[in-house]
């Protein structure tokens, strides 16, 4: 079955996709933290804690800075990493892969974790990409408030934009807390996206050869 629509969805359209506010900077990551620490503090407040208490008391400000410094730290563009390419001076033709990259990233729905495993791939066009720099691009779009298929969407996007070439591929495979852990409390399940661009989109045996290095038993035709 054909799940990829004939469109443009091989452009890079230098969108980021994240719905942000055009005022989204106006406070600078510091102000940020003092105001989501007293806006913490009220909802400690309001489910009865102690504010006082010694272990209670300092959680809004660890909270505060949690978010806006390291796990939503992606919502800054400051973070994003640099993406510095090369040129592919070893004439290397073939599909490079990056599997089993970690993924830590929460569900904009619920602010629980998603954990799970990213495999990216692209063939070269003529500049080649530090190996660290994939599992940087996916950590910094990780690090948001996010859906899955936004998050694959954001990987494939950025690689396409460092690359020059639209024959990039992601696939994650991740667990979603609000799935496991309250809700439907489905411990087992996890969730599937694939993002295939370029020829991994249009070439059945590309595909194939990109999930059989991953280790993935899904068939995408
Ligand atoms: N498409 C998509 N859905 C997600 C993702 N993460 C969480 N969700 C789902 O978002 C949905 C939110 O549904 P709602 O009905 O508004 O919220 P809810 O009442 O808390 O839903 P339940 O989880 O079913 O209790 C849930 O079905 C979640 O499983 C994601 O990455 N992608
Ligand atoms: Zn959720």
């Amino acid at each position: 079955m054909e799940h990829f629509p004939d469109n443009d969805d091989d452009l890079f359209t230098g969108k980021d996709h994240t719905p942000l506010r055009p005022d989204a900077f106006e406070l600078g990551p510091e102000d940020k933290v003092k105001k989501i620490e007293g806006l913490f503090s009220e909802i400690m407040h309001t489910l009865g804690l102690d504010m006082t208490d010694d272990s209670l008391k300092d959680s809004p400000k660890r909270v505060a800075k949690m978010y806006v410094n390291e796990i939503f730290g992606g919502l800054l563009p400051e973070n994003k990493p640099g993406v510095s390419t090369f040129k592919n001076q070893y004439k290397y033709r073939q599909m490079l892969v990056e599997k089993d990259i970690t993924v830590y990233s929460f569900c904009e729905h619920h602010f629980l974790p998603i954990i799970g495993k990213a495999h990216v791939a692209y063939i070269s066009n003529g500049e080649v990409i530090g190996l660290s720099k994939i599992n940087r691009i996916v950590d910094y779009y990780a690090k948001r408030p996010q859906v899955q298929e936004r998050l694959t969407m954001q990987i494939v996007d950025a690689l396409k934009e460092a690359l020059g070439t639209k024959n990039v591929a992601c696939i994650i495979d991740a667990k979603h807390l609000c799935v496991n852990c309250r809700g439907i409390k489905d411990t087992a399940s996890s969730t599937i996206t694939a993002e295939l661009s370029g020829i991994f989109r249009t070439n059945p045996i590309t595909r194939q050869e990109f999930l059989h290095y991953v280790g993935s038993h899904a068939k995408f035709d």
